[in-house]
């Protein structure tokens, strides 16, 4: 399932390129988009994220390679699309004074078959922000709106860029409650993240890019797994078992592919469920330890050994 979508492509992206001014943004982008996935693009600022999702939103024009969405070519600038896909407004787009409600009629009134205004206020607990002023409203609050102005069309498609940037911590994950509710309503979102958390927590599948270029996809746990081994496993050795004899012990185990021991202190590293493996392999053999502690790859890991720099570096 390598870079694989999992159900009918709903995005397809192959050999994607972008120049600005002569400058290649974009060099070679592929990657697929599953009908009913929450999809994440992640990486740097400058990696081309936003250019990749403004060619699938039709609006910039690739020099290379092809773009379809709903089976459609963006770029050629339909109406159709307009119809089904749902794009996220940037914070500066609305007029401070204008009212949410009028906002949301006025955003409903640009389509052929809108969601019930009322319906999807009630939905998403907007109901009291509906006579407020954009301008009033929190950092929060403006992600739920601009979410219901997303969706106001009833698309199939939403793009949702660097939702929670700016965000505090709990309204970032009310926000992550939002996304999940999108798509348990049948909406495939793709969603544009330079946070690790949120991409982990979100994403069915994510397409890491750097440069300009896709270094891998998968699902984060792919991700994780690829980058390198998973995680390790650290204990004390405790009863009366020769340090020595661990190995032989641990050889029989697949996910380990290390032991390292510094006197009765051993750490054990290796893919997959290791922590499971490693702890029933010492069970049946009747080893005790003490302090044992699990370290998890995470994908700020997978990240750093893929592109060679921590996600937050911007340098
Ligand atoms: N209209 C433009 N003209 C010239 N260069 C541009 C234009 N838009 C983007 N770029 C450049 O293209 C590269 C990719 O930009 P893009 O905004 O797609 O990256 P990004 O991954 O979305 O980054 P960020 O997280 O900062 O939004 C950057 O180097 C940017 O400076």
């Amino acid at each position: 399932m390598d870079g694989k979508a999992g159900g009918a492509a709903v995005i397809e992206v192959a050999g994607l390129t972008k120049r600005y001014g002569g400058r290649t943004v974009l060099d070679g982008v592929t990657f697929t988009v599953g009908r009913g996935e929450i999809f994440g693009l992640l990486g740097p600022n400058g990696a081309g994220k936003t250019t990749t999702v403004e060619c699938a939103e039709g609006l910039r024009r690739p020099d290379g390679g092809t773009v379809r969405v709903l089976g459609l070519d963006p770029a050629a600038g339909g109406p159709e699309l307009r119809e089904r896909v749902g794009v996220q407004l940037q914070e500066t787009g609305l007029p401070s004074s204008l009212k949410f409600g009028e906002a949301l009629a006025l955003y409903a009134s640009f389509y052929r078959a809108p969601r019930d205004v009322r319906a999807l206020l009630a939905d998403w607990g907007l109901e009291e922000l509906r006579g407020r002023r954009y301008g009033k409203l929190s950092g929060g609050q403006k992600q739920r709106v601009h979410i219901a102005l997303a969706l106001v069309g009833g698309p199939e498609v939403v793009f949702l860029d660097e939702l929670t940037t700016g965000l505090d911590p709990q309204a970032r994950r009310a926000t992550w409650d939002l996304v999940r509710r999108v798509r348990a309503g049948g909406v495939t979102v793709v969603l544009v993240s330079h946070f690790m958390d949120e991409v982990q927590e979100l994403c069915d599948r994510v397409a890491v890019l750097d440069g300009g270029r896709i270094v891998a996809a998968g699902t984060p746990g792919e991700l994780v797994e690829r980058a390198g081994g998973a995680s390790s496993v650290r204990f004390r050795l405790r009863g009366d078992l020769d340090p020595a004899a661990l190995p032989a012990v641990l050889a029989a185990v697949p996910e380990v592919t290390g032991v390292e021991r510094d006197g009765r202190a051993v750490t054990v590293t290796g893919t997959g469920d290791l922590a499971t493996a490693v702890t029933a392999a010492l069970a049946r053999a009747d080893v005790v330890v003490a302090d044992l502690r699990i370290d998890r790859r995470t994908l700020d890991d997978a990240y750093l050994a893929l592109t060679g720099r921590p996600l937050d570096d911007d340098a």
